[in-house]
């Protein structure tokens, strides 16, 4: 379908939720603006209650919103199957085997079956899960469960995939593990991905584009394209001084050079003041 809008845009997307008190508002995400670009991986970074879950939601349909959100030119007011969601908890039907959890989606969008089952096929196959497909989702450990949810996702061929926290219940080398193997299925497949995390290594380690959200009211604080090939090693001293700059922006420190907000623009003069 041809468009020529960006392919994601959201224009003045807020938020808000009665306070406690009478008249009392909350605003948990400030009018937010923001163009997303395919093939791009971002990454939602922030605090607790900044409103990262709260933004993927919008995107993914699940959470009402002020402004407008587009995806390829087509407005965000529900679920939809272009849109693949990746939970924390994997959201497994745990009655169904791994494989029946991954055709499930394509069996709801009335794919035949031949067609199914070679979807089902190459999606377990993505993720490494082809010998694990009779499996119920008890007998999986927790990465295991997350390539099922992964393939799960993938399985509706979705145009984007929305991640929030998807590798924050695993142990540090199965998380690492993860992530290398979530950016070879994204080299792969090209897909555009959003990605929600606590962590700023995890985000030095997958995002092409940074959004550093802030709280009360949830809003982005930094926009910061890193300049860093797709295959990173973990030690660059690069990723130390990006992550001296986020800190910062964390902290909510003013940053270098006396601009009042970093942008990519002025990222390279601010980061080479980081030693
Ligand atoms: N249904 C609701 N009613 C009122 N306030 C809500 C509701 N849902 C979320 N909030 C508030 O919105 C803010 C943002 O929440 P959100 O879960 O999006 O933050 P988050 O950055 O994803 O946090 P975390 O990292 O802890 O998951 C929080 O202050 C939260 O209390």
């Amino acid at each position: 379908m041809p468009y020529e809008e960006a392919f994601m845009e959201l224009k003045d997307v807020s938020v808000t939720y009665s306070g406690p008190l009478p008249g009392q508002l909350h605003h948990v995400l400030h009018p937010l603006n923001l163009q997303v670009n395919e093939g791009e991986f971002i990454c939602l970074l922030g605090p607790s209650g900044c409103g990262k879950t709260t933004l993927l939601n919008c995107i993914a349909g699940f959470q009402t919103y002020e402004g407008t959100i587009t995806l390829q030119g087509q407005r965000i007011t529900k679920p939809g199957k272009e849109r693949g969601v990746v939970f924390q908890d994997y959201a497994l039907f745990p009655w169904f085997t791994v494989e029946q959890n991954v055709a499930l989606g394509p069996k709801m969008n009335g794919l035949p079956k031949a067609k199914r089952s070679s979807l089902t096929e190459h999606c377990l196959r993505l993720v490494g899960l082809e010998s694990f497909a009779s499996y119920y989702p008890n007998r999986l450990s927790g990465g295991m469960k997350q390539r099922a949810s992964l393939a799960r996702a993938l399985a509706n061929e979705p145009s984007i995939l929305l991640m929030d926290e998807p590798f924050a219940a695993l142990d540090e080398q199965t998380r690492e593990t993860m992530q290398s193997e979530l950016l070879e299925i994204k080299r792969k497949s090209g897909i555009t991905c959003i990605f929600v995390t606590h962590s700023i290594s995890e985000a030095l380690y997958l995002a092409d584009r940074i959004l550093v959200l802030l709280p009360r009211p949830g809003r982005v604080a930094l926009d910061l394209a890193l300049d860093l090939p797709h295959i990173r090693d973990r030690n660059d001293d690069r990723l130390f001084r990006y992550q001296k700059l986020i800190r910062s922006v964390l902290r909510e420190e003013p940053p270098a050079h006396g601009e009042s907000k970093p942008s990519n623009q002025i990222l390279e003069p601010i980061l080479a003041s980081y030693p």
